[in-house]
C-alpha cells in the first residue's frame, strides 16, 4: 500500500474487479432512464448519499457476515464507459435522447464519489447500512445494481459458511467442495472465497487456489476405484522408501502380507473376510503415485468389510517405507456410526502393530452435508474430524438470496425518506454514522446510528439506545467500548484519508474474531435471539418528524 507524504493512500492502487463481466453496463436498464432524466433535469451533479443496506438476516439467523466489498470497491475504482458501451446504449435508449448526454457519459467516473463503509468480514446486522455512497446522484445511481450483486451472494454465502462453522466448531477442518454445483463459474469462484473467509479452511477449487491463495484440498472420486479390475493391472509395483536410500520392489506384496495380518487379528474376526480387490488395486496404485498424500475414498463397495481394511492394508505397507498415510473419505450411509467403527478400527491397528498416530489418522466425511446434518452428527457423536460440503453450502439451498437493497437517503444535504405500510422497509433518512457499542464482559450489546453532526458515543458514557420505529424499546447503555464502524474506503479526489483494503486472510481473520465478540445466544441455530439495532434519541425524533410530515393524512368521510 502507497502511503503519500499527507497520510492519504494513492487510489491507483486498487486492481480490476476479479470478474471482467463486472462493467459499467452491468446495471439494469433503469440506472440508465433514470441517468438521462437527471441529466435532463440538470440534476446529475446534485450531491447525493445512498445506504445499502439488509432488511433481514438469512438462514432464519440473527447476523450476517458482510463480504464483497472490496469487489465494489475495484469496480469504482475502474468505473468508466467505453466507446462501445455508450455506442450500445444509444441503440436502446429512446431516439429522442440528446446526444450531449451520451458525450456527458463519456466523462463519467467516480472522482467525485466517496465510499464509506464497514469492513469486508465484520458481523452485521439489519438496517445498518453496509456501505453509504456520496457522490453526483448520476453516477452514484449507476452503482446500485452492481454493488448489490457483489455484496448479496458474496455475504449470503460468507454467512452460511460461518454457519457452518458455527455448528461443526473451530477444531473440525471444512472443505468446500461446491464447485461442481455452484450456479456457473463465478458463483463458484465466489463461493470458495466466501467461504473461506466465512470460516471454511480450505477449497477443492484449483482456480480459487491460484486466484485468491485459498489452501485447495482433496480426495479422489468413485471413478478412481472404479476404474481398476484387479491387481495384475498394477504394472511398476516399485516403491522408493520416504528416506529415498531404498526401494520397495513389490509394495502390492507387501500390501497383501499386511492384509493377510490384518485379517488374523482377533478382534477383527468376522468384521471382514475377502475385500474388494479392485478397490485393493485402486488404494495401491494411488499409494504408489502419492505417498505422502495417500487418502482413500472407503465406501464404493463396503465401507467396513472392504474399504477400511484395504486402507489400513496400504497405510500399514508405506508405514513400513515411512511414509504417514492421511486418512479415508466416507462418502454415504451413516456417517455417525460409520466413523465410530471406522475410529475404533484404527485404534485396534495402532495397538495390535505399534503404528504410533494411527488411531488418530484424518476421517473426512462429504454427501450432501448441510447445517442440519452437522447438527444432528454432533447430537449421535461421531469421529469425524473433516467435513467436505459442496451442493448445500454453495447453492445456499435454504435461502437463495440476500436481500440487500440500495437506497436514498439524502439529496444536497436534504435527508430523504422512503415511506412503506410495511415497517421493514422504510428507509432510515440522513446521512449517518454507525458505532458498535459493547459490555463488560466484552461482547457487542447494540449498534447505533446517529446524524452525521451529533457527537460520537463515549466509552463510559450513558447513551439512550432507541429502537428505530417502535416508541417503547429503548434502553440506556453505558459501553465500555465504542467502535466506529465506517471507514473510508474510496476517497475520490476528496482527499479524506483512505483505508487500505484488507487481504482475504485480514477479513477471514476479522470475521472470526467479529464472532467471538457476540453474545453465543445471537449465533445459535435454533430461535437465536436478535441483536439490537438503535438509533440516538435525536435521530428518532428526527425520523418521526419527518415521517409525519412526508406521510399524507388520510381522510374519511
Ligand atoms: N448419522 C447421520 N445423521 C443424520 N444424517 C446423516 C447421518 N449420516 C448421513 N447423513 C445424511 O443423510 C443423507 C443420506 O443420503 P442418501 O439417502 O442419499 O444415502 P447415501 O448414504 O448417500 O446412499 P447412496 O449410497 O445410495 O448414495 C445425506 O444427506 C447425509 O449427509
Ligand atoms: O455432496 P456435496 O455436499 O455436494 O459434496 C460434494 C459431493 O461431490 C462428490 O460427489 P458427487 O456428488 O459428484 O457424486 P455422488 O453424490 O454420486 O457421490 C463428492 O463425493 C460429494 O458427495
Ligand atoms: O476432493 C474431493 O474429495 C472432492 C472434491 C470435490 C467434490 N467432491 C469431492
Ligand atoms: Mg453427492
Amino acid at each position: 500500500m502507497d502511503s503519500l507524504a499527507n497520510g492519504q493512500t494513492k487510489q491507483t492502487d486498487i486492481g480490476k474487479p476479479t470478474n471482467p463481466m463486472v462493467s459499467a453496463l452491468l446495471c439494469d436498464m433503469y440506472q440508465f432512464t433514470m441517468a438521462y432524466a437527471y441529466w435532463k433535469a440538470d440534476k446529475h451533479l446534485n450531491r447525493a448519499v445512498f445506504d445499502l443496506l439488509h432488511r433481514k438476516n438469512p438462514f432464519r439467523g440473527e447476523y450476517t457476515i458482510f463480504a464483497g466489498l472490496e469487489e465494489c470497491i475495484r469496480f469504482a475504482a475502474n468505473f468508466h464507459f467505453e466507446q462501445y458501451e455508450i455506442d450500445y446504449l444509444r441503440t436502446i435508449m429512446p431516439s429522442t435522447c440528446e446526444d450531449a448526454f451520451f458525450q456527458y457519459l463519456q466523462s463519467v467516473d467516480c472522482s467525485d464519489v466517496e465510499i464509506y463503509a464497514i469492513p469486508e468480514g465484520s458481523v452485521v446486522f439489519p438496517r445498518v447500512p453496509l456501505i453509504r455512497v456520496e457522490g453526483p446522484v448520476l453516477v452514484a445511481q449507476l452503482l446500485e445494481t452492481a454493488f448489490l450483486n457483489l455484496v448479496n451472494y458474496a455475504s449470503l454465502v460468507a454467512t452460511n459458511a460461518a454457519r457452518h462453522r458455527q455448528v461443526a466448531g473451530s477444531e473440525k477442518t471444512l472443505m468446500e467442495f461446491g464447485l461442481r454445483r455452484a450456479q456457473g463459474p463465478d458463483g463458484g469462484m465466489s463461493a470458495s472465497k466466501y467461504c473461506y473467509l466465512g470460516g471454511f479452511d480450505a477449497t477443492s477449487n484449483v482456480d480459487a487456489g491460484q486466484r485468491f491463495g485459498i489452501p485447495v484440498r482433496g480426495t479422489h472420486s468413485h471413478a478412481f476405484v472404479s476404474s481398476f479390475m484387479g491387481l495384475e493391472e498394477i504394472a511398476d509395483r516399485c516403491l522408493q522408501y520416504s528416506s529415498g536410500k531404498r526401494t520397495c520392489n513389490d509394495f502390492v506384496s507387501l500390501t497383501q502380507q499386511w492384509l493377510s495380518k490384518l485379517q488374523a487379528v482377533p478382534s477383527f474376526r468376522g468384521l471382514f473376510s475377502e475385500t474388494n480387490q479392485s478397490e485393493l488395486a485402486a488404494f495401491i496404485s494411488y499409494a504408489i503415485s502419492l505417498p505422502t498424500r495417500f487418502q482413500a475414498l472407503v465406501d464404493t463397495f463396503d465401507v467396513l468389510r472392504s474399504g477400511i481394511p484395504n486402507f489400513c492394508a496400504v497405510a500399514l505397507a508405506l508405514s513400513e517405507l515411512g511414509y504417514n498415510a492421511l486418512g479415508i473419505r466416507l462418502d454415504s450411509g451413516d456417517l455417525a456410526y460409520l466413523s465410530k467403527q471406522t475410529r475404533k478400527f484404527f485404534r485396534t491397528v495402532e495397538k495390535e502393530f505399534a503404528v504410533e498416530g494411527f488411531g488418530q489418522l484424518v476421517i473426512t466425511a462429504s454427501n450432501d452435508i448441510n447445517e442440519e446434518t452437522l447438527d444432528a452428527l454432533n447430537k449421535q457423536g461421531h469421529e469425524i474430524d473433516a467435513f467436505g460440503i459442496g451442493t448445500h453450502l454453495v447453492t445456499c439451498s435454504t435461502q437463495p438470496a440476500l436481500g440487500c437493497v440500495y437506497k436514498l437517503v439524502e439529496i444536497n444535504k436534504q435527508p430523504r425518506m422512503k415511506l412503506s405500510q410495511d415497517i421493514e422497509k422504510v428507509t432510515i433518512p440522513c446521512k449517518k454514522e454507525a458505532y458498535r457499542l459493547y459490555g463488560v464482559e466484552g461482547y457487542a450489546l447494540v449498534d447505533i446510528m446517529k446524524g452525521e453532526a451529533e457527537p460520537p458515543p463515549k466509552a463510559e458514557e450513558r447513551l439512550l439506545c432507541r429502537h428505530p420505529f417502535s416508541e417503547s424499546r429503548r434502553a440506556h447503555v453505558v459501553p465500555q467500548r465504542v467502535e466506529k464502524l465506517y471507514k473510508c474506503f474510496w476517497a475520490g479526489n476528496s482527499g479524506v484519508p483512505r483505508e487500505p483494503l484488507p487481504s482475504l486472510a485480514e477479513a477471514k481473520a476479522r470475521c472470526k474474531e467479529q464472532l467471538e465478540a457476540m453474545r453465543p445466544d445471537h449465533l445459535r441455530s435454533l430461535n437465536p435471539t436478535p441483536y439490537k439495532v438503535s438509533v440516538t434519541a435525536k435521530l428518532y425524533d428526527f425520523i418521526h418528524f419527518l415521517w409525519l410530515s412526508e406521510a399524507p393524512v388520510g381522510e374519511l368521510r
